[in-house]
């Protein structure tokens, strides 16, 4: 089994722009996000259930309503939990299938929910992607094309950043001040050497 990294980070950090960087680099990356929007629509029992419990409109044909779906559960905390509680151990399970076939030395899954839905578990090491409120703010705006108080309102629902970053074992900086690319350089080194080597593990940071 490959050693499996995290990436993590608050929406707008740029967990997936940084994923894609691993990914030049060839390591193999699963996305939590796209991985549920693929399962939405493949998954029957998963659709049975969603509509279930969001009514039959929350799908047109076999195309998740995505919008009437934020505005029902970014709005209402119970229907957030029951929405995650009905998607994440479907892609959690999705993730370690995935796992189970990789045979890269290492291996990433990029999810803004990493620790929020448990999944956190089934990594070796966590890194995080850090980027200041201001800054995730606007990214997410221009890239939703949405309003300010719809994103704070989703950052609300995920754990402060401070504390997410704390919790990591490894935190890269996208403030477009540093520079990405030698931050990932540095922990490909690292993870590289960790999975030919597992002894330098020993001199890896431990999570708080
Ligand atoms: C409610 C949905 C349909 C809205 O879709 P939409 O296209 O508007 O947003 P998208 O999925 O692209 O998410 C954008 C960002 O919103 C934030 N976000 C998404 N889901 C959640 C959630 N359950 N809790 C907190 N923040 C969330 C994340 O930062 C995410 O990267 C969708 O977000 C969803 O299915 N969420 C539940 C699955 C999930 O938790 N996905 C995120 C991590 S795996
Ligand atoms: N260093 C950067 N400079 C300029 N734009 C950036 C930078 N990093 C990310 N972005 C842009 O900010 C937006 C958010 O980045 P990205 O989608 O990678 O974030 P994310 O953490 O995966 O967000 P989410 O949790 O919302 O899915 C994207 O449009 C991306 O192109």
């Amino acid at each position: 089994m490959p050693l499996k990294i995290g990436i993590t980070g608050g929406i707008g950090s740029g967990k997936t722009t940084v994923a894609k960087v691993f990914e030049l680099l060839n390591v193999p990356v699963y996305y939590a996000d796209a991985a549920s929007k693929r399962l939405y629509k493949t998954d029957k029992e998963l659709m049975q259930k969603m509509k279930a419990h969001f009514g039959d409109d929350i799908y047109n044909e076999d195309e998740l309503n995505r919008t009437k779906l934020a505005s029902l559960v970014f709005t209402d905390p119970q229907k957030l939990e029951l929405l995650n509680s009905l998607v994440h151990p479907r892609t959690i399970k999705d993730a370690l299938d995935w796992l189970q076939a990789q045979t890269a030395p290492y291996v990433i899954k990029e999810a803004a929910l990493l620790f929020e839905s448990g999944s956190v578990a089934e990594m070796d090491f966590v890194i995080g992607v850090y980027a200041p409120q201001h800054l995730r703010i606007k990214r997410a705006m221009d890239r939703d094309k949405t309003t300010r108080d719809e994103v704070i309102n989703r950052m609300m629902r995920q754990i402060d950043e401070g504390l997410k970053m704390k919790l990591c074992d490894f935190v890269i900086t996208n403030n477009e001040q540093e520079l990405v690319l030698p931050q990932v350089l540095r922990l490909h080194e690292k993870f590289l050497s960790a999975a030919l080597e597992p002894r330098a593990i020993s001199a890896f940071p431990t999570r708080s």
